[in-house]
């Protein structure tokens, strides 16, 4: 779903990244890729990269992709390269930014159970299930044309503390944070707690989020590399 989405919405061209020090360096990753998006999987951030102690709530981890997520996130923002946070792509942006997260946040007072239908299709597991209301004017609101969009939601853990420079913009009904982006980044930073990738050719709210990322590579492989530039290296 999510190459799909980049090669037919973004009009890039998707590569998988094997998340993994010791196969691939973060600085050659920042050479070879225009942009990064950081999709949803179902292990968890591990706590000691926002200074909690591992418990049983924090349920299962993938050291390796945080080696690689999070510092490449952070690259990213300080170049101006862009970067799209999907559920646990959302969830990494904001602890590279050092914000933290709940392990679970069904277990807290007043919220609903975010996670995805145990049993049934893909299509009931991707439905659309909550209202997400966005701030009045802002960079999601104006992309999506919309204050008020519905989403799918499959995630178990959610945002405790934003991250320093964390701008939450969009909040589930029950207060959970659904959108985000960095302040002060010079390049696109959206991440979204729920799954755009799913019918993101068609849904009002994935599509737009995937073309403006589109662009936003394609306008940053422009700036590093110019078409006077690249003509200079055929001839
Ligand atoms: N682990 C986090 C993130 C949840 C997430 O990204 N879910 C997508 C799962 C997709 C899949 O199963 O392939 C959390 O639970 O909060």
């Amino acid at each position: 779903m999510n190459s799909q989405a980049i090669s037919q919405v973004s009009d890039c061209t998707p590569l998988l990244v094997p998340a993994d020090p010791r196969l691939v360096r973060v600085e050659d990753l920042l050479e070879a890729c225009d942009g990064f998006l950081f999709t949803g999987g179902r292990p968890n951030v591990h706590p000691e990269e926002y200074g909690e102690a591992e418990t049983k709530a924090h349920g299962f981890f993938d050291r390796s992709r945080d080696a690689i997520a999070l510092p490449l996130i952070r690259a990213c923002v300080e170049r101006g390269q862009p970067i799209l946070g999907i559920c646990r792509g959302f969830q990494e942006v904001n602890v590279a930014m050092g914000g933290t997260l709940y392990p679970e946040i069904r277990d807290l007072p007043g919220r609903m159970n975010h996670r995805m239908p145990p049993d049934g299709s893909i299509e009931e597991k991707f439905a659309l299930r909550h209202k997400v209301t966005l701030a009045q004017g802002g960079v999601f609101a104006k992309l999506f044309g919309a204050q008020e969009v519905m989403t799918n939601t499959l995630h178990g853990q959610g945002i405790k503390e934003a991250g320093a420079r964390i701008v939450v913009e969009g909040y589930a009904p029950d207060g959970t944070p659904e959108a985000i982006y960095v302040q002060g980044a010079r390049g696109f930073t959206l991440a979204v707690q729920w799954h755009p990738e799913w019918n993101a050719a068609n849904d009002p709210v994935s599509r737009p989020l995937f073309v403006a990322f589109g662009k936003a590579v394609q306008d940053y492989a422009t700036r590093r590399s110019p078409p006077s530039a690249q003509a200079d290296k055929v001839a």
